[in-house]
This record gives structure tokens, sequence and C-alpha cells, in this order.
């Protein structure tokens, strides 16, 4: 699969947010970070907001939920829109049941792991994921530095997904730039969040384009990549 950049609106203008998303034009995904204050120790948006940006764009929306209870929460997401919906594993009482019930509602499933979080024990839930994203910093903020201490656990993933022929995409976030993506891409990630690094450059949809061919580069030289 070719490499996708999904900027991340943490870093746009949220009372510009139709705007906001046409400036990406050209991304594969609009990264949408739902925080609920409990979670994470800040607030972003809700279902009315991601209802709203997704009749604003054509551009399928990726929500990352960082809240409490997204048992009960990530099905309103789907239907207010999401084309993927990410819980966190730490934060699920159910995760299979709960990835069934998304997929069965049409988005793509995907879970999230913090920094602390190891994979291994959740080898068995693979197949049951479209997605599965490794968190690069502790969530809750844009603009933090890249943790490059995940980069085994991003080729430890990696494997897990060949060991078990897997269609599972690969995703990274927090601290994703021009100096970190080919590192990500070297171990293993296919989709590449970037929240400050694209919206805080002078043409943002350049910038999607440039860490895009940064990624696709790296990808096509690293050793996990050589037999697709
Ligand atoms: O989930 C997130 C934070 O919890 C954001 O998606 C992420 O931080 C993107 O911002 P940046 O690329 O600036 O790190
Ligand atoms: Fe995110």
């Amino acid at each position: 699969m070719a490499a996708q950049i999904n900027p991340s609106i943490l870093s746009a203008d949220f009372a510009r947010l139709a705007e906001e998303a046409k400036a990406v034009d050209g991304a594969d995904w609009l990264h949408v970070d739902v925080m609920d204050n409990h979670f994470v120790p800040n607030l972003t948006l809700g279902v009315p907001v991601v209802e709203s940006l997704a009749r604003a764009t054509d551009t399928p929306l990726d929500c990352h939920l960082m809240i409490e209870d997204p048992d009960r929460w990530a099905p309103q997401y789907v239907e207010a829109g999401a084309s993927s919906v990410t819980f966190h594993v730490e934060a699920a009482a159910a995760p299979v049941r709960l990835a069934r019930e998304i997929r069965a509602k049409g988005a793509r499933a995907s879970m999230a792991l913090k920094p602390a979080t190891p994979i291994e024990p959740y080898e068995d839930l693979l197949p049951e994921l479209d997605m599965l994203l490794i968190m690069t910093v502790e969530p809750g903020f844009g603009g933090q530095a890249f943790l490059d201490i995940m980069l085994p656990k991003i080729r430890r993933t990696r494997e897990l997904i060949s060991k078990h022929g897997l269609e599972l995409w690969l995703q990274v976030d927090g601290g994703v730039s021009a100096s970190t993506i080919e590192r990500c891409a070297e171990a293993g990630a296919d989709v590449f969040v970037a929240g400050s690094a694209v919206y805080g450059a002078a043409d943002p949809a350049e910038a999607v384009r440039a860490l895009r061919t940064q990624a696709q580069t790296a990808t096509a030289g690293a050793s996990w990549a050589c037999d697709h």
C-alpha cells in the first residue's frame, strides 16, 4: 500500500475547519482528535463537530478517540460520518466487540496504543482490526517531540502483521515530521498523522506531498516492504 498522510486538525484553526480541510487538498484522510478531558488532560470536539466536518469535506475522516468509555461513544462517530474510528485499548471494556460494531456500522475499525502499552498481549486481536495506531507521543497535545523509543514497537508490530498475513494498516501519530517520518516508514508504518508539521507549514498541501514522497522513498528501501 502507498504511504498515506493524515493531517491532524488539532493544529488547524478550529474557527475555520472547513477551509482548513480544503488547505490540505490531496491528503488521504483528515485526522480528527477527539479528547474528553478525562482520558487525556485536554478537551477538543465531539459528535456535532464531526457531523458538520463530514458534510464540509470530501476527504474521509479518521477519528482518533482519546476518551473514556469508547464502547459507548465510538459507534456514534461512525453515524456522524467518520470513515475510520480509532479507540484506545486502555479505555475500551470490550475491544473485540467494539471493533466488530464499528465495522458492522460501515467504518474501518482501529485500535490505539499509548507509548507504555505493549503490542504483544493484543496479537490475537489484530485480525479484528483495519488499522493499529502506535502513539509516538503521550496522547493529549500536538507539537510534542517524537519518542524514538517507539521505533522497536513499530518494528515488532510490522513483524506480527507479516506473520499473520494481515492487511492491517499501521499508523503512527505524534511528532511525525520531515525529520522523523523516514524512521517511522523504515520501521514499518504506512499511515502517518502529522499536525504541526502540516498546519505549521507555509503551504500545508505541499507539506503533505513532501511528507508522502519522503515516506514512499523510505518504504521502498525498507526490508519489511520488499515482498509488497
Ligand atoms: O493525537 C494527537 C495528540 O494526542 C495528535 O494527532 C498529534 O499530536 C498530532 O500533532 P503533532 O503532529 O503536532 O504531534
Ligand atoms: Fe491523533
